[in-house]
């Protein structure tokens, strides 16, 4: 079986982090791992506090699982603060995986900082030009390229600053704008959109992780990144389609392993 690294931080809630990226390897047929960076106490409508983990223990982490399992991709979330950017950072550099998906981010959906502004420059330094993929939204890709991104046109000049940071491949997601939620593949030669349609609901808690986990996943089973793109954005829309109302806030997305077979996801 194909296995999948997640490095990010716990979503006591369930619906994004760690947890998300777990239910999504899962239901993209594949074996999840997981490095814990911060546990968040956190739910549907806000995160009440963080505790970063001990770099030594993200460390320590990393090695127990490169030491005895074979991984065929990395994810990327929550990296919390500098030093923890810089220690993920090292530990792949020494390990080396084929891919790494990066998804960075910053804010909660209810507005909390998952990361400290001091670790943007780290993020950009030492992260992002290890990366295979980075999957930003348009709140993040503004902080990274530092301008703003109001139209699908700004996506396009955006995508190309992105590309300069050192990533190999981008995906700007374009759920941030007005209109259908189409996101945006650029790879240094062409770009693609990926035209969603955007479903009225106020469950998106997840759906950046759920995204990038389901990207990791497809290309831990072999896919070429366009197609592993093109299948992931077909999952999210899935499980947004058919999120849940829990909480009182922003539910979760539905990792529902029937409704992805039926859609014939393989
Ligand atoms: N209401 C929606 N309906 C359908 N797809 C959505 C909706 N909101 C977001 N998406 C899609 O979900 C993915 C993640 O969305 P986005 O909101 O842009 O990022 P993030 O969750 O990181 O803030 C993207 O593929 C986006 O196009
Ligand atoms: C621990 C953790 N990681 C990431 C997110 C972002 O969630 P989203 O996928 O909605 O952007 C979150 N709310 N909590």
């Amino acid at each position: 079986m194909k296995t999948a690294l997640t490095i990010a931080g716990s979503d006591s809630g369930g619906g994004a982090g760690i947890q998300a990226d777990l239910k999504a390897f899962s239901a993209n047929g594949v074996f999840g791992m997981s490095v814990i960076t911060a546990v968040t106490a956190q739910n549907t409508q806000e995160v009440r506090s963080v505790q970063n983990i001990d770099n030594r223990i993200i460390r320590e982490q990393i090695e127990a699982v490169f030491d005895d399992i074979p991984v065929d991709a990395v994810k990327i979330g929550m990296l919390s603060s500098p030093a923890t950017v810089e220690t993920v950072a090292q530990a792949l550099k020494k390990y080396q995986p084929n891919q790494i998906v990066l998804d960075p981010v910053m804010v909660s959906k209810g507005g909390h900082h998952l990361l400290q502004d001091e670790a943007i420059q780290s993020l950009i330094e030492h992260m992002i030009p290890l990366s295979t993929m980075i999957t930003p939204n348009i709140p993040e890709a503004e902080v990274l390229v530092k301008r703003k991104i109001d139209t699908e046109e700004d996506m396009l000049t955006a995508s190309k600053a992105l590309l300069e940071l050192g990533a190999k491949m981008i995906l700007l997601k374009g759920g941030h704008l007005q209109g259908n939620p189409n996101d945006l593949f650029y790879d240094g030669q062409y770009f693609h959109w990926l035209h969603g349609e955007r479903i009225e609901t106020k469950n998106t808690h997840g759906t950046g992780c759920t995204l990038s986990s389901a990207i990791a996943a497809n290309l831990a089973k072999g896919h070429s990144m366009f197609e592993a793109v093109k299948l992931a954005k077909q999952y999210i829309s899935i499980a947004i389609k058919h999120s849940l109302d829990l909480g009182h806030g922003h539910g979760p997305t539905h990792h529902f392993y029937e409704l992805y077979e039926k859609a014939n996801l393989k």
